[in-house]
């Protein structure tokens, strides 16, 4: 069953092609993998399926619906939800109030019950407490949840990221790089917590440069180089394809595959 289908996207900036004529399908209960070299276009390729960035040409359906002319908040309500490269927390707020952020597409109280703290409101802030509390729980930092975010480790800043774009119960989440800078213990971790992310129902599309990570972890793969798509398919295929170990060779990851 489709969880994703991309048809012929391109995305150029001025006369640079980021991304360019790309087409993957991403199956419901999948994890996915995205790789390729530096400047590859994995994270402009992220910024059209969030749209972030509203691409050039070509279609991309979220199970039954098109979401390429659709606004961010749109995507995020048909439940798609992302962490992003670099750490993005607001360092003195507290880890519960950072994971917070991430149910807004789920409440509905308007600004006139919140004034009126009407018991609907409550109701939905006990709502909201819990969940936040129950996904700290699933991250494994409940006992952080009263700390402010930036006096968390970098690996545990990481995970309230993931926590946050979990919190919404998405269908499909978009992890970008989610073990950069992490150590061995802390990617085990994450791997981990991937593996649950999906058991418990939601399609993972990760964009990883950690390959050996990624071929243990993924049911398939994807490579872009230079904006185009030069393989896909079962990670034992893709990396043992021929363009895919030539675009590492000279590459920085040249090590890692
Ligand atoms: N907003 C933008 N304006 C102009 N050029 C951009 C913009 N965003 C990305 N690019 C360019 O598009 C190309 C693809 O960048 P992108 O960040 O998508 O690659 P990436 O595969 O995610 O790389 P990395 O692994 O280094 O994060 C690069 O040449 C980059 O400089």
């Amino acid at each position: 069953m489709r969880m994703l289908e991309v048809k012929n996207v391109s995305k150029f900036f001025g006369g640079l092609t980021a991304v360019n004529n790309v087409s993957l399908k991403v199956q419901k209960g999948e994890i996915f993998g995205l790789i390729g070299p530096n400047g590859a276009g994995k994270t402009t390729f992220f910024n059209m399926l969030t749209g972030i960035y509203s691409p050039n040409n070509g279609e991309i359906v979220l199970e039954d619906t098109m979401i390429q002319k659709l606004k961010p908040f749109q995507i995020a309500r048909l439940g798609v939800s992302r962490t992003f490269q670099n750490i993005r927390l607001l360092g003195n707020e507290t880890v519960a109030e950072n994971v917070k952020i991430g149910m807004f597409r789920k409440t509905k109280s308007g600004l006139i019950s919140a004034i009126m703290n009407s018991k609907s409101q409550q109701k939905e802030e006990k709502f909201v407490e819990e969940k936040v509390k129950q996904t700290l729980m699933e991250v494994g930092l409940e006992k952080y949840m009263d700390l402010n975010a930036g006096n968390l480790s970098y690996g545990n800043q990481r995970k309230v990221e993931i926590a946050r774009a979990l919190v919404s119960d998405p269908k499909l989440i978009l992890l970008d790089e989610p073990c950069a800078g992490m150590n061995d213990t802390e990617v085990e971790e994450i791997n981990f917590l991937v593996k649950r992310i999906r058991d418990n129902g939601t399609t993972v599309i990760i964009i990883e440069h950690n390959v050996p990570m990624l071929v243990v972890l993924c049911d398939n793969m994807a490579v872009l180089n230079h904006g185009e798509k030069i393989a896909d398919g079962s990670p034992e295929k893709v990396t043992s394809d021929s363009a895919v170990v030539n675009a590492y060779i000279g590459s920085e990851e040249e090590e890692v595959i």
